[in-house]
């Protein structure tokens, strides 16, 4: 899958990726392979030395000395990571050059992607020796690769921005490994009172669990629902390889999960089981699993480590990111919870695969949503590409590669992929500015204050990005009563909305309930309304106890 969002630093161009290793690691073969799947061309800074110097390496060290090597290779390292746009592998002890390491330093921080290729150290050193022809090797091979190795190590495991383990694959398999890491996408969260992580989003992304859970947690409660049983099964063989002792935890599908009986069982089960204060949960599934999943581990023994695996679009771009975990109430929805953050978010695209076409759709709800408060080039994208995204067939996505031609699975995935990256950026950016929602985080609840009401009506068997787009049309309804927006924006949400396959408008329930529901939203103060309203796409703002004709009037017009 390639999300082509332009790789550039200063405006130029930049390495998609640079690859370092111990010698035999492969860099050179699995690197020409990964960059032929991906069609980016490739260069090798050995190579492109030996064209700069005119002679081969070893008599470069030769006729000059290890010093002047370093110095002419850290130039045509600079000068590629200013150039290059394709995949560069890195000789063996380039990154053990200051200024060397000082660049590649600089090129991540530039958002650059430097990869670890780690070898079995046995397999490489034999292809090392083998191949010959390495001054840094020279003498007992195998001795010095392994001096090498124990100082080199460190280094690049302290330097990368990801590891990809080859052992076990074929060339052609930790190729595709590669490409799969290369075209992962992270987006930061930080801020105030957040332990910082990453949303990773990315075919394979799951491969990712033990790393991201850490080393601490001897435990692992593995909540998901029965649909995603397969996804699960994969995440629990991940975690059992990487050797913690799993609980494997089956919850209710959907909203039918997020209760504190269930809450409640999972507690028991976690008492039972022995979990500590450094053992984890994993919350597989779509948002209501997750939400469910952090409720629990923000509140056992107040406050373990979690980690989420969305597996439906809503929780990629949503519910996943951002703490707020909670449980629904007979009072209404997500009423009890916290705001607790995960260690990190896996958005592993495979998943996606199996995802049924209405749940989809409903995910593009909160998408749209996304682009109406912040990124309008998320509803340029929606617009064009609506009859693609609302044909969404599981069962075809993830099966093309990006360059299959027009109207491809392959192009569908790349699309896909932007709009889970740019939607999860809008709400990292709200969340990293204000994780409690005091003020601007409560933007990310555009449509959700007759869209709750809208659920909670309608027993959860409307699905939330449903409601949401309902409340969105509602809401912009409101915004043009009290004057904020033109008739045009008002019909273009219920325009872009259905082209997507979204419903613009409710009819199940009296006006009477709708506002009584309104008053216990989280938004609401004492008595009055708070809702989040645009005064231009882009532009939301809060509006405080409207006129009581324009709440009743916006919702007339949505329930016809
Ligand atoms: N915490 C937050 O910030 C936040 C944000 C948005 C929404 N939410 C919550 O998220 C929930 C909605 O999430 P949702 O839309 O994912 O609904 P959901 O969790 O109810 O999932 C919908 C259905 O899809 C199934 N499913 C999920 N992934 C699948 C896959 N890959 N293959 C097959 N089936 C799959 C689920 O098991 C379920 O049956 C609501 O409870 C909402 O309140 C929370
Ligand atoms: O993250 C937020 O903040 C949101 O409001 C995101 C919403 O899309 C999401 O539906 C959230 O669960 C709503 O939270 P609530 O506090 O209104 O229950």
């Amino acid at each position: 899958m390639n999300v082509n969002l332009t790789a550039t630093v200063n405006g130029g161009v930049r390495p998609r990726a640079v690859i370092i290793g111990m010698p035999g690691a492969g860099k050179t073969r699995i690197g020409k392979e990964a960059s032929g799947m991906l069609d980016l061309p490739f260069a090798d800074s050995d190579i492109e030395i030996e064209h700069e110097a005119g002679m081969r390496i070893p008599q470069y060290f030769e006729e000059h000395s290890e010093r002047a090597f370093r110095e002419l290779e850290c130039r045509v390292i600079g000068d590629l990571i200013d150039s290059f746009g394709g995949v560069l592998a890195l000789g063996g002890g380039a990154p053990m050059f200051e200024a060397t390491h000082r660049l590649l330093e600089r090129y991540i921080e530039d958002g650059g992607e430097v990869i670890y290729l780690e070898a079995d150290p046995r397999e490489a050193m034999e292809r090392a020796r083998r191949a010959g022809g390495r001054p840094m090797l020279a003498g007992d091979s195998d001795r010095r690769w392994m001096e090498l190795f124990e100082q080199r190590d460190p280094v690049f495991a302290a330097l990368a921005t990801s590891r990809v383990a080859t052992h076990g694959f074929t060339p052609a398999g930790a190729a595709r490994k590669l490409v799969d890491m290369i075209n992962e996408h992270k987006v930061h969260v930080d801020g105030k009172g957040i332990e910082p992580y990453d949303v990773t989003i990315g075919e394979g992304a799951m491969n990712h669990l033990a790393d991201v859970l850490g080393s601490k947690p001897v435990r692992v409660a593995l909540i998901h629902t029965t649909p995603v049983q397969r996804h699960s099964d994969r995440a629990r063989t991940l975690l059992r390889q990487a050797g913690y002792e799993v609980s494997d935890i089956v919850i209710p599908d959907a909203e039918r999960g997020k209760t504190i009986e269930v809450a409640n069982g999972i507690w028991q089960r976690l008492g039972e089981e022995g979990f500590t204060r450094s053992d984890a949960v994993v919350g597989l599934g779509g948002g209501a699993a997750t939400d469910l999943a952090g409720f629990v581990a923000a509140t056992w023994m107040r406050g373990i480590r979690y980690v989420n695996c969305p597996t439906s679009l809503l929780a990629m771009v949503d519910a996943s990111t951002g703490g707020k975990t909670g449980i629904n109430t007979p009072q209404g929805k997500n009423l009890v919870g916290s705001f607790y953050t995960p260690a990190g978010v896996l958005a592993d695209l495979k998943t996606l695969g199996s995802l049924p076409n209405d749940i989809f759709i409903e995910g593009l709800g909160e998408v749209a949503k996304s682009g109406f408060i912040k990124d309008q080039a998320i509803l340029s994208i929606l617009e064009a590409h609506a009859d693609e995204l609302r044909g969404f067939d599981g069962a075809s996505f993830g099966s093309g590669p990006s360059d299959s031609g027009a109207g491809s699975s392959g192009d569908l995935e790349d699309i896909v992929a932007q709009l889970i990256e740019r939607t999860v950026m809008v709400k990292a950016y709200h969340v990293s500015a204000d994780l409690r929602e005091a003020g601007l985080r409560e933007f990310l609840n555009y449509g959700h204050t007759l869209g709750h009401a809208i659920e909670k009506l309608e027993h959860f068997r409307w699905r939330h990005g449903n409601a949401v787009a309902v409340g969105m049309v509602y809401a912009a309804e409101l915004a043009h009563l009290v004057g904020y927006i033109d008739q045009d924006l008002v019909d273009y949400h219920r325009a872009l909305l259905s082209s997507l396959g979204l419903p613009t408008s409710w009819n199940g329930g009296s006006f009477e309930d709708v506002l009584a529901l309104m008053h216990r939203d989280k938004k609401a103060r004492g008595n009055t309304l708070r809702f989040v309203v645009l005064k231009g796409i882009g532009q939301p703002v809060h509006l405080d106890d409207p006129p009581a004709d324009a709440v009743e009037e916006a919702f007339r017009r949505i329930s016809r």
